[in-house]
């Protein structure tokens, strides 16, 4: 199996506290990766530096045995595009697009728009959001609205699945078809990584860690 992504000693620092310390992991393609943790300890920090949304104090990150670490924004941002898929707690949806329009963002430069719509549909329909199409981002709920974000997220089928508490906010029917999506995505190759408060969800994953006084602890 290949590396789709290593972080090599990562550590970072707001302002004076250190919130991860030397964090090293690496994820094959095909895996399944939990990190849990108490709240405040970091997950979505890390999860931020792992999807090059923020950059670490120090350390590096390969992301298909480039080093990255040093690229520009602009050179990040292209790292994203093509290897990251985001499911995150603020998905950055935009209130001017319907449900359907926000999903299909990602590909209108790469895909023909009749052929991401389908998919972009197929997706909202499992999901439970057929009939929420049209809507703007500002008239659905939360848990609707994590569900566009990881319809979005798996659009192109990116070989990288960045989830920050998929199943918040969602009842159990739903949570179920979030989680059983990004496991079938793991299923086709992709390397996910959830951060999860969720102990059966964690127990679920190929291999879980636990992220406790900024270093990440393999349970
Ligand atoms: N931009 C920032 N500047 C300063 N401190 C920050 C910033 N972002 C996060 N923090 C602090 O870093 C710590 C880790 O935050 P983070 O959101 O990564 O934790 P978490 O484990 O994801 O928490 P939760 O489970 O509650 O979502 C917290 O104490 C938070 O207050």
């Amino acid at each position: 199996m290949s590396n789709l992504l290593e972080l090599i000693s990562i550590s970072k620092y707001y302002e004076k506290q250190l919130i991860l310390s030397e964090i090293s992991l690496t994820l094959e393609a095909g895996t399944a990766v939990a990190v849990t943790g108490n709240s405040g300890g970091g997950k979505t920090t890390l999860l931020s530096i792992v999807g090059l949304l923020q950059s670490a104090t120090s350390g590096q990150i390969l992301v298909d045995d480039v080093n990255v670490t040093a690229f520009n924004r602009q050179q990040q941002a292209a790292i994203r595009g093509r290897s990251f898929g985001f499911v995150f707690q603020r998905a950055r949806l935009i209130n001017s697009l319907t449900v359907l329009e926000n999903v299909i963002l990602p590909a209108i430069f790469s895909r023909p728009k009749q052929e991401a719509s389908k998919r972009a549909q197929a997706l909202l329909t499992d999901f439970g959001l057929a009939e929420r199409l049209d809507y703007k981002p500002q008239q659905l709920s939360l848990g609707q609205l994590r569900r566009v974000s990881l319809a979005r997220a798996l659009l192109l089928k990116p070989p990288i699945l960045l989830a920050d508490e998929p199943t918040n906010d969602l009842d159990p029917a739903l949570a179920r078809t979030v989680v059983d999506a990004l496991f079938q995505a793991r299923n086709e190759g992709a390397g996910v990584i959830i951060v999860t408060h969720d102990p059966a969800l964690a127990r679920q994953a190929d291999i879980a860690f636990r992220l406790e006084s900024g270093r990440l602890i393999r349970q």
